[in-house]
């Protein structure tokens, strides 16, 4: 099992003071930057580009951003990503037309590809993908809001992607996003998770130090 990260999403950060908000996310113990971008046609709430990515990199953030596409059409923006310094770029692939082929832009651009899937959406993709990517993200809320609650049925869908991922000798991340608390990381840690995502419970926490050391010790203590 890989090391865990900590991924918090600046979708619950206050975007007025972005630059200074990832500064203290990433003092306080964080590992990377989850970066959550959305359309309005993919989902239904529109949030940040490259240009923001970009700007996180100009003020000086060196840690990981894991850059989560909620978008449709995905190729076109790929190499923009890749230049404002986006460190992995993953996608939803019922969201691309050639998923293979987003794959293999994404690493020509020289970011590591990943699938995000939603709660309704079939782990078979990865029958023919998962060779190719370096990480999988399962949802375990429908995409395009912080705050929701998780879906328990992701812990067997995180059963099922960790059966798989070991089944594989390639070092591949098994991400989850969405609803995902000091409370429950435990279980999700203990289902197969090694990358954790969240959003309102970090960024709504008084102390960002304090709840993710909280979550750090929960996933020591699940026993994976
Ligand atoms: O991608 C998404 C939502 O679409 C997530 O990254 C959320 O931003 C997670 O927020 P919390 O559920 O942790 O508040």
């Amino acid at each position: 099992m890989l090391e865990p990260i900590i991924a918090p999403s600046i979708l619950s950060a206050d975007f007025a003071r972005l630059g200074e908000e990832v500064d203290n996310v990433l003092a306080a113990g964080a590992d990377w930057v989850h970066f959550d971008v959305m359309d309005n046609h993919y989902v239904p709430n529109l949030t940040i580009g490259p240009m923001v990515c970009e700007a996180l990199r100009k003020h000086g953030v060196t840690a990981p951003i894991d850059v989560h596409l909620m978008i449709q059409p995905v190729d076109r923006i790929i190499p923009d990503f890749a230049e404002a310094g986006a460190t992995t770029i993953s996608f939803h692939p019922e969201a691309s037309e050639h998923p293979h082929r987003t794959i293999q832009a994404i690493r020509a651009a020289g970011c590591q590809p990943g699938l995000v899937f939603n709660p309704g959406t079939s782990l078979n993709y990865l029958d023919w993908l998962l060779e190719d990517i370096d990480l999988v993200l399962l949802m375990s809320v429908n995409p395009g809001f912080g705050g929701q609650k998780f879906i328990p049925s992701t812990l067997d869908k995180l059963r099922e992607a960790r059966r798989r991922i070991d089944a594989s000798d390639r070092e591949i991340r098994l991400e989850v996003d969405g609803g995902i608390k000091a409370d429950n990381i435990a279980e999700v840690a203990a289902a197969g998770a090694d990358t954790f995502v969240a959003g309102s419970a970090i960024f709504g926490a008084d102390d960002y130090a304090t709840v993710i050391k909280r979550m750090r010790e929960e996933i020591a203590g699940a026993g994976r």
